[in-house]
């Protein structure tokens, strides 16, 4: 039983946040304004980097013409700190070690750019379970474009039916635009409840993945068998 099962990053696999808002706020103290609550920061991830700042400058009316200066202070700051506090969520290892045994092939759709999504990849022991990582910075374009997510399965072997296992609205829009199915992570840094976005399967402890993962490719097996009459 295999399947191409694609994952979005922060908020999915790892709990990126700390260390996300620690490299906003040592941008913002650089700037001698006060730090921003974690809270405040949740929603502004799900974009990239560069929307990150947008909307920490936006809300703390610095001036837009600054943001690429801003966006690679940030940028410095984080890859600094990347994984100070960001953590692997419960279940995830196991999940992937499953999958991996079930003979299907996995790779990362993150809007995180390339470069510190692999090292944070690398520094928590997961890069080696994926064999593509495309970033939000690898191509011309980013999730909720479907093209970011078509590019990503198509860097991997096409060993069974295609899946998207994320964690935000973006995601799910990516999804739904791609055409295929969706398994959501119910605890990441979605704003809307469960039920607002498009999904085919959620979940809330990693541990499911794998039997989630084997429902979905039975029901693809199942829709795509002739129909007798
Ligand atoms: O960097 C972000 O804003 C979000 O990254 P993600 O696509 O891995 O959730
Ligand atoms: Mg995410």
């Amino acid at each position: 039983m295999t399947a191409v099962v694609v994952f979005d990053l922060d908020g999915t696999l790892i709990d990126s946040l700390a260390d996300l808002a620690a490299a906003a706020n040592r941008m913002l103290s650089d700037q001698r304004l006060p730090a921003l609550p974690q809270e405040t920061i949740r929603g502004f991830v799900g974009n990239g980097l560069p929307k990150l700042v947008e909307r920490v400058m936006t809300h703390c009316a610095l001036d837009p013409e600054r943001h690429s200066e801003l966006t690679q202070l940030t940028l410095t700051h984080y890859n600094a700190g990347a994984c100070d506090r960001t953590t692997v969520y419960p279940g995830v290892v196991g999940a992937l070690d499953e999958l991996r045994k079930m003979g299907c092939v996995l790779g990362i759709c993150t809007n995180k750019p390339e470069a510190p999504a692999r090292h944070v990849l690398s520094e928590l022991n997961l890069l080696t379970y994926f064999d593509a990582v495309l970033g939000g910075d690898t191509l011309e374009t980013r999730k909720p474009d479907p093209a970011h997510l078509h590019a990503s399965f198509d860097a991997l072997p096409s060993v069974g039916p295609r899946l998207f296992v994320g964690d935000s609205e973006v995601d799910a829009e990516t999804a739904q635009r791609a055409q295929v199915p969706f398994l959501l992570f119910e605890r990441g840094y979605r704003k809307s409840p469960v039920s607002a976005l498009p999904h085919t399967l959620s979940y809330d402890n990693s541990a499911a993945l794998p039997d989630l993962v084997r429902q979905i490719v039975q029901d693809e097996a199942l829709q795509a068998r002739p129909q007798k009459d």
